[in-house]
């Protein structure tokens, strides 16, 4: 006896070819699910804001203004996001990007940054938003002795962002330098005066990630961050090298040991000199080459950086 078995439907005979030929039109668009704008009643676990939510990392050429004149056009990496209200299922991803392209063809400068953000808030209907840029910025630097030169690339971050009503403008900027240990100094100097023998320093490829906000309408050229960086700690790591050089390379450092404490203090300096800039956070690293381990250590100034923990890659990132 044959079982009465529901129907199946027939599975539909579907094309399996793409039709490079069809054309989306205003109905057609109209008709496709839009989930991300779709009721409240879609979202999956806690109804809560959430306070980031957009791209990370689209990169795209922006022309950026050079303090000595002229531009220079440079690959950046581009991390959006807004905020999103707790009754709310998603954002229309892809204006992320497109409010952002509104403004790239232009020169970059801080002003066409905050364009860009204002138009997140607008177009995503964000209370909040954020942009964060990143480049790697050359800067052509001359030889301490030999009148040589050659191109020394800083890694930069700008943001600007809007949260509460309150817009922030930062930028973050690593600087490598030479640190040689004061106290490994002064041993070496009393092994070389006390038994006559002869001992190094240990010196070593360090780091320091300065992170500040940019307060004034005042323009802060890329420059002029390097030009306070170099007052600071004058040890940077060099780009072309003849002997005359490194003659002068060892007699700055010399005259310029630090530990990592003194690193951040130096950067501080500095910073609370130029009135430009406001709160500040200097993370520094030194990869010693007498230990197995890294020394490090924190400044910061004012509440915008001041955080009770610190993200776990915070000096595992920071890598010479
Ligand atoms: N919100 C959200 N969208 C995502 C995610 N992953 C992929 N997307 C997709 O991002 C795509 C582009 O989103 P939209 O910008 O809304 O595209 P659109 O609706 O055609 O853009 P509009 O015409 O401006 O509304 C959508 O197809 C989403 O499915 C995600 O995690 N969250």
């Amino acid at each position: 006896m044959t079982e009465n078995r529901p129907m199946i439907p027939a599975y539909p005979a579907l094309a399996r070819d793409y039709d490079a030929d069809f054309k989306v039109d205003v109905d057609y668009k109209a008709g496709l699910p839009d989930l991300q704008n779709g009721p409240a009643s879609l979202i999956v676990g806690a109804h809560k804001p959430i306070q980031h939510v957009g791209i990370s990392n689209f990169r795209l050429p922006i022309r950026y203004e050079r303090r000595d004149g002229g531009d220079m056009t440079l690959e950046t990496s581009v991390t959006g996001t807004v905020s999103l209200e707790a009754d709310r299922k998603g954002i229309n991803m892809s204006r992320i990007m497109r409010s952002f392209y509104e403004h790239a063809e232009k020169q970059f400068s801080l002003k066409v940054l905050e364009a860009a953000l204002n138009d997140y808030q607008t177009d995503l209907d964000a209370l909040d938003a954020r942009i964060l840029m990143r480049l790697s910025y050359p800067v052509r630097v001359d030889s301490l002795r030999s009148g040589l030169s050659g191109w020394q690339y800083y890694d930069i971050a700008l943001e600007v962002a809007e949260q509460a009503g309150q817009r922030l403008r930062i930028v973050h900027f690593d600087y490598v330098y030479s640190s040689t240990c004061p106290c490994s100094l002064e041993l070496s100097e009393h092994a070389r005066e006390d038994r006559g023998r002869l001992a190094t320093p240990h010196s070593q490829r360090s780091i320091a990630r300065i992170s500040v906000v940019m307060k004034g309408p005042e323009k802060i050229w890329f420059e002029d961050i390097v030009d306070l960086c170099r007052r600071a700690v004058p040890t940077e790591t060099q780009v072309m090298v003849k002997r005359e050089d490194e003659q002068a390379f060892a007699e700055l450092n010399a005259s310029n040991p630090i530990f990592v404490e003194d690193a951040v203090r130096a950067f501080a300096q500095q910073l609370m000199t130029d009135d430009r800039f406001g709160d500040f956070r200097i993370v520094a690293s030194h990869q010693e080459s007498l230990h197995s381990h890294d020394a490090v250590s924190v400044l910061t100034d004012g509440p915008t950086f001041a955080q009770h923990s610190l993200d776990p890659s915070l000096f595992a990132e920071l890598r010479v």
